[in-house]
């Protein structure tokens, strides 16, 4: 009998599940980290460049990036229409900061 037939979660099911949302509780912890990492490193961007009049945005070095990601996703087995979505989603706040960083 399985698990839907019986209306009980078999144990090793259990087991299986907790195993694996362990891994994905590792692995959100390691994608926080890293990611504020890339914060910080993007905030002493945002100083650089208001101290130096530079603007928030390079759209060219993004151009670059999105090309290098998508790369990489692909080989990753990766979406890379996902992988550019997101690099665009980090991108966009990064923005904001800077012209925050800009206007003070
Ligand atoms: O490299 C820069 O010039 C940045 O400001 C960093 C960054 C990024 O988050 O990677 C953000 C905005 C730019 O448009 C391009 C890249």
């Amino acid at each position: 009998m399985t698990s839907s037939e019986s209306g009980e979660i078999d144990e090793s099911v259990i087991a299986e599940l907790s195993r694996l949302r362990d891994s994905i509780d590792n692995i959100d912890a390691a994608v926080v980290h890293m990611l504020a990492e890339r914060f910080k490193c993007t905030q002493q961007v945002g100083y650089l460049k208001a101290r130096h009049q530079l603007p928030p945005a390079d759209p060219a070095r993004e151009a670059r990036q999105i090309i290098r990601l998508r790369e990489l996703a692909e080989s990753a087995k990766l979406d890379p229409a996902f992988a550019e979505k997101l690099l665009n989603f980090i991108i966009a706040e990064v923005i904001r900061h800077h012209e925050t960083i800009a206007k003070s």
